[in-house]
């Protein structure tokens, strides 16, 4: 089987994840899938700056990035973060090798509309996919940090969510995986939250609009959306808790709710 996807694993969620986690994302590998790996650590990077005394806000769920932030950005997600995932997975059995959208100019990025008012914020403009996949080739899995380049070298602090979802459509994956700590897109039915197995644009842009859906969830939908537009066929949105939950996403479907055309 050859089996390309793109698992984005949120801030919310990884140190939680337990080495049975790690251990199913091996035995996916070796069963001849093949992973890519983009992360988070917005909670983290919280943490630093607050140690460090920098203030950091979000605006419209974007952290307002100004140059002393971007260096703790930088340090946690692709120092800290990364490294630790790659040492687990490494820990697991699998290989793995770290990196930047510095790196190789992986990712490179242009500021958001909104940069006046939010600093070094990046969107992605373009994802070297020959770099990714001649790690894939080599058997590693790359570990991804959502930090972004322009041509004049200038650093972007990315939206995790967002650089997963360009990481997915430029490699051209069938399928995203969202890791986060809810078990999918949850909705309230008769006064009982569900999880919805499935949901469709319409349904996302109705829940966004009542309020049901806020909050991180809002970069996962619209990254989802705009992947699912081009070559991916459905971004899945599940919870790192659950026990076995990449082997039950890739291969037997039915867990969390899949986002479809
Ligand atoms: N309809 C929804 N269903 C589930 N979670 C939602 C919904 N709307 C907003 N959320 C929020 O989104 C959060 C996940 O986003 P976030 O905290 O940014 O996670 P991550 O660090 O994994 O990116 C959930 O914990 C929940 O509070
Ligand atoms: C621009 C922007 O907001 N970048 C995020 C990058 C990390 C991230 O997205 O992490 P999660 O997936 O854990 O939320 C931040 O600075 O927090």
């Amino acid at each position: 089987m050859e089996q390309r996807f793109v698992m984005k694993c949120g801030g919310s969620t990884l140190a939680a994840l337990p080495d049975s986690f790690f251990a199913d994302l091996r035995s996916l590998q070796e069963s001849g899938v093949k992973p890519v790996i983009v992360h988070g650590g917005g909670p983290a990077i919280s943490e630093t700056l607050t140690k460090l005394g920098i203030e950091s806000e979000f605006v419209n769920g974007l952290r307002k990035t100004s140059d002393e932030v971007l260096d703790v950005v930088e340090m946690v997600l692709a120092g800290r973060i990364n490294k630790e995932i790659v040492r687990k997975i490494q820990h697991s059995g699998a290989k793995s090798i770290g990196l930047s959208g510095v790196d190789g100019k992986l990712i490179k990025a242009q500021p958001v509309a909104s940069a006046a008012e939010i600093g070094f914020v990046g969107d992605v403009t373009d994802v070297n996919a020959d770099i990714i996949a001649g790690i894939m080739e080599m058997g590693y899995i790359p570990v991804i940090a959502p930090i972004g380049i322009d041509d004049a070298s200038q650093r972007y602090n990315i939206n995790a969510d967002t650089a997963a979802g360009a990481v997915a459509s430029h490699l051209g994956v069938e399928r995203m995986i969202v890791v986060t700590d809810v078990p999918g897109i949850l909705k309230t039915v008769d006064g009982q939250k569900q999880v919805l197995p499935s949901v469709t644009v319409e349904e996302i842009e109705a829940m966004i609009a009542s309020g049901e859906i806020y909050g991180g969830m809002i970069p996962k939908v619209r990254a989802a959306i705009q992947c699912i537009q081009g070559k991916v066929r459905e971004v899945v949105i599940v919870n790192g808790d659950e026990p076995n939950v990449l082997s039950k996403a890739v291969l037997e479907g039915g867990i969390g709710t899949r986002i479809v055309r």
